[in-house]
């Protein structure tokens, strides 16, 4: 089949979305020499060349986590960028490399047995497919597919009905980072001069849910967006992408300028993100990081990251401890979920505009 422009839009969304088909249907069955209308980013969104700044975010090496240079480095870099890598972590390369090749399973599925799980009427209820990411309330479409799995705080079952040909790398990449996001919580929350122990862990990291994003080659790279500008409105996300493939993730270099930093693949790293909750906890002494993801011509691309959260209800606002001094709150209060995860789920991408919105005067 070819797309021919008069007709696209309506053609391409009833395709991908209505038909369940993803962006991965649409670069299988169709012919594309153009990217189709639905994914043509405004101009001042398109990524180019000059809003790259020539450096990389921090790598740090965790071999030894009682090295007093280990929390120094994280510290530094959540509250600079909010974004780093970890090398050295003990996951071997190649078990990360067997989740990015179960991911890659997944989506090279027949298109007719990815749908089983398209969100909304999907054959699991902790895992989904979709594409995008508010795709029925955005105008214009990001160039991803991601498959969603949630893991269960209680019960043993969860994962009968998830795809039998990832669900053993999914159940082990979670239980194997798991150990690593709490090194890395400890260090962050003890540097506020508080702790992490049975009475709160829940508050901070208490869900966990995994992507597995999908983002197919692309024709007109320049034009589209992979994931837009966001940040992760959760604790932490522990990231690990496809190595061997063009620099896709960037954070933003600055709150004030559209420059952005590369975060390469490196092989058997993990990305670290941090997210709003830890900016909120902190009032604002570490960053979440504004991030986005660009596509490319030649390659299709995989990322799994897991997103540490709050159980749903917990109130998160800046610790007693961060404001003993007579700091001032700079965030208001919030309910996790019933008011800020609803507010986020259900919009578009839009940069920092989430916490911006409960920032206090
Ligand atoms: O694909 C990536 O590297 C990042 C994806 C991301 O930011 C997300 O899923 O929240
Ligand atoms: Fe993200």
């Amino acid at each position: 089949m070819v797309l021919t422009s008069s007709k696209d839009e309506i053609d391409v969304r009833d395709f991908v979305l209505n038909k369940r088909n993803g962006v991965k249907g649409l670069v299988d069955f169709i012919t594309l020499n153009t990217l189709p209308s639905p994914y043509i980013q405004p101009p001042h969104e398109r990524f180019t060349s000059e809003k790259i700044i020539p450096s990389q975010v921090p790598v740090i090496d965790v071999s030894d986590w009682l090295d007093p240079r280990v929390p120094r480095e994280i510290c530094d870099a959540a509250a600079k960028l909010g974004v780093f890598q970890i090398v050295n972590h003990g996951i071997a390369p190649e078990e990360l490399k067997a989740v990015i090749a179960a991911a890659r399973g997944f989506f090279d599925l027949p298109a007719d047995e990815r749908k089983r799980y398209w969100k909304g009427s999907s054959m699991s209820e902790t895992a989904w497919l979709t594409t995008s990411f508010t795709p029925y309330k955005e105008s214009v479409l990001e160039w991803r597919d991601f498959f969603k799995f949630q893991y269960p705080r209680e019960g043993h079952d969860f994962a009968t009905t998830w795809p039998s040909l990832c669900k053993e790398q999914v159940i082990h990449h979670f239980e194997r980072i798991k150990p690593i996001t709490k090194k890395i919580l400890n260090i962050l929350i003890n540097n506020l001069n508080s702790v992490v122990d049975e009475s709160n862990e829940d508050a901070l990291i208490g869900t966990m849910r995994m992507n597995f994003n999908y983002y197919p080659e692309c024709p007109e790279p320049n034009l589209a967006i992979g994931t837009g500008r966001h940040t992760d409105i959760n604790t932490l996300t522990l990231l690990i992408q496809e190595d061997g493939v063009l620099s896709s993730l960037y954070g933003r270099a600055s709150e004030h300028e559209d420059k952005w930093v590369d975060v390469p693949p490196i092989p058997g790293a993990i990305v670290v993100n941090v997210g709003d909750v830890l900016q909120i906890l902190s009032n604002g002494k570490y960053k979440s990081v504004e991030h986005c993801v660009l596509v490319h011509k030649s390659c299709s691309r995989i990322s799994v990251p897991i997103f540490y959260g709050p159980v749903d209800d917990t109130v998160i606002e800046p610790l007693p401890e961060v404001l003993e001094n007579n700091e001032v709150a700079r965030y208001r209060k919030i309910v996790y979920s019933s008011n800020y995860l609803k507010d986020v789920l259900g919009r578009p991408h839009d940069g920092k505009k989430t916490i911006g919105s409960i920032k206090l005067p």
